[in-house]
């Protein structure tokens, strides 16, 4: 590697004051960092505008303000373009291959992999057999699942620095899914490598994130470290209801009722803290249990919505 390389290599993504207007929406201001050598989530509310954001990382629109950068480099740069684009495999949420003039899956490879130095056939050829598509399938009669397997074994084939995908898993069969989530496992073997991955389904989150960005309504609600996040936000049950006049509760989100068997449950976005608060004023934990990542990204969302409103009043 050279040092322009090694220089560049440290961040995968840099997005700086990032905005577009989407209709009556405006998507930012986005400041992101997507480090090398991890695996970010983007995950958001239908319509956040997670898509226009792979298409902003793509160059394929282009914002109104703030500056996008991939592996170190803003596109515009003389001949950047193709340099920087041969290093990123991208999955669209939808393939348009109609235009490039070819019938076959066969075909579709003879004109793709001629234009990636990098371009791994043995791999490629392992992967069409793991995720059975054959060359001489034809493009227009591929099912939804089909295209998407297709457009992933396309972009990892050239063994990119960075892949995007954006929904790549969406209508896969639960065993594609499967195979696709080890296969970005393994991808993640090799130094150097990062994903930015959007996705509806939770597991996936779970399973492969680092680091998950949450946007609603085109803002960033947050960037969070998802170990630290599944650490942090818990249940604490207790036996009594806590009472104000026993002292502050540190991280509490809210406190139910005792429907559940008596016991109350506390949500807590610091449970060690709560926990250790509850035991001082006697009123230890009966059990403390983990939280769906889904539900945790529900509150942090509501509370950014009252927080603003907050600062509205104000
Ligand atoms: N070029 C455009 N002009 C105006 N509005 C647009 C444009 N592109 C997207 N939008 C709108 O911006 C919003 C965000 O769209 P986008 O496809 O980025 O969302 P998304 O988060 O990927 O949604 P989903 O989870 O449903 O795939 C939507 O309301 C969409 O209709």
């Amino acid at each position: 590697m050279n040092r322009e390389a090694e220089r560049y290599d440290d961040c995968a993504i840099r997005l700086s004051g990032v905005e577009k207007m989407l209709g009556d929406m405006r998507l930012g201001p986005l400041e992101l960092e997507v480090e090398t050598g991890t695996v970010v989530a983007l995950v958001g509310q239908n319509g956040s505008g997670k898509s226009t954001l792979f298409r902003l990382l793509m160059n394929l629109t282009k914002a109104d303000s703030g500056k996008v950068e991939l592996l170190g480099r803003p596109y515009g740069e003389d001949d950047t373009e193709a340099d920087i684009k041969r290093r990123i495999g991208y999955v669209p949420e939808e393939s348009n291959w109609e235009d490039l003039g070819c019938t076959t899956i066969g075909e579709l490879h003879d004109f793709v992999c001629r234009w990636y130095p990098t371009w791994n056939e043995t791999l490629y050829r392992s992967m069409t057999e793991e995720f059975e598509l054959s060359g001489k399938l034809k493009l227009k009669t591929l099912s939804k699942g089909m295209k998407r397997k297709l457009s992933y074994i396309l972009a990892a084939a050239y063994e990119p620095e960075l892949l995007l995908l954006d929904e790549a898993t969406s209508g896969l069969d639960p065993f594609a899914t499967k195979r696709m989530i080890e296969h970005l496992a393994k991808f993640m073997e090799r130094e150097g490598r990062s994903i930015f991955f959007s996705t509806h389904v939770m597991e996936e989150v779970r399973r492969l994130a680092d680091y998950i960005v949450y946007i609603n309504r085109g803002r960033l609600i947050g960037v969070y470290e998802k170990d630290q996040l599944l650490d942090d936000w818990k249940c604490v049950w207790v036996r009594e209801t806590p009472q104000p006049s026993s002292g502050p509760l540190p991280g509490v989100v809210s406190v139910g009722n005792g429907e559940h068997g008596g016991l109350i449950p506390i949500i807590s976005r610091s449970s060690s803290a709560t926990e250790a608060a509850l035991a001082s004023q006697g009123n230890a934990p009966v059990r403390t249990t983990a939280m769906d990542l889904e539900d945790i990204l529900e509150l942090l969302a509501q509370e950014k919505i009252e927080k603003k409103a907050e600062n509205k009043e104000r």
